[in-house]
């Protein structure tokens, strides 16, 4: 499904990333600094590799030999970060809307109301995001990157900075994401209590290497 053979480097660390992702959801797990944003950040195309090759189901998103890189609004690919970003000046329901919009009717993968009866947010959508918990904005967070109707969603650490509550809130919204939609997933985390929760294959990357073989 999602194929990856690159690297990358900043001034002081490398990424060496090979491995081929054929389960619905996979779990990257490292320590702090290992490279798991870098990682995600590649795939999504905010970071582009220096060498190597990135495609997803048979389409190359990028090839540094071929010249290819896809700009990362047309990777169709969602990243989630560990802290939401949501318009501020816009409610809970807009925010969702806006990200409904930029994607042509034909190409949508979900309904706002099935987003909305999934992740709970009913009774939030007229709130502004400012009078959201961070639980409450983590799933507005995720709703929204449904209604982009991505072919993968990356998230990146989604419950670090909440609480247990809001943790043990949220986790169970992506088992029924995994569940409920066949809709790819790569989840990063330090958490090995996340990843069997959502039963997970899970690679470990340490000081940048990142390698299923
Ligand atoms: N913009 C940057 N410029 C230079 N080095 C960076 C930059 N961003 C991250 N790094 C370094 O790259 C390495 C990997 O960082 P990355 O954020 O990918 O790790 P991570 O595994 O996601 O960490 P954490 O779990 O703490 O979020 C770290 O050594 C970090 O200091």
């Amino acid at each position: 499904m999602l194929k990856c053979n690159f690297q990358f480097h900043y001034n002081q660390f490398n990424i060496h990333a090979q491995f081929e992702m054929t389960d619905q959801v996979l779990a990257i797990v490292g320590a702090s600094g290992s490279g798991k944003s870098t990682v995600l950040k590649n795939i999504v195309g905010v970071l582009t590799p220096e060498y190597g090759e990135i495609s997803f189901r048979n389409r190359i998103l990028f090839h540094h030999q071929q010249g290819i890189n896809i700009p990362t609004y047309q990777r169709r690919i969602a990243l989630i970060f560990q802290n939401p970003l949501l318009f501020p000046h816009l409610n809970v329901l807009q925010n969702l809307k806006y990200a409904e919009k930029l994607v042509e009717k034909s190409q949508r993968k979900f309904e706002l109301n099935h987003v909305v009866e999934l992740l709970e947010l009913d009774h939030l959508l007229k709130r502004k995001v400012n009078q959201l918990s961070g639980g409450e904005a983590q799933r507005v967070s995720i709703g929204r990157a449904l209604l982009s109707s991505p072919d993968l969603l990356l998230l990146d650490e989604p419950l670090t900075g909440l609480d247990t509550r809001l943790k043990n809130q949220i986790l169970p919204f992506f088992k029924t994401i995994k569940i409920q939609t066949n809709l790819p997933m790569i989840y990063v985390t330090h958490h090995l209590d996340e990843v069997s929760f959502l039963e997970a294959h899970t690679l470990t990357i340490s000081r940048g290497y990142l390698k299923d073989i």
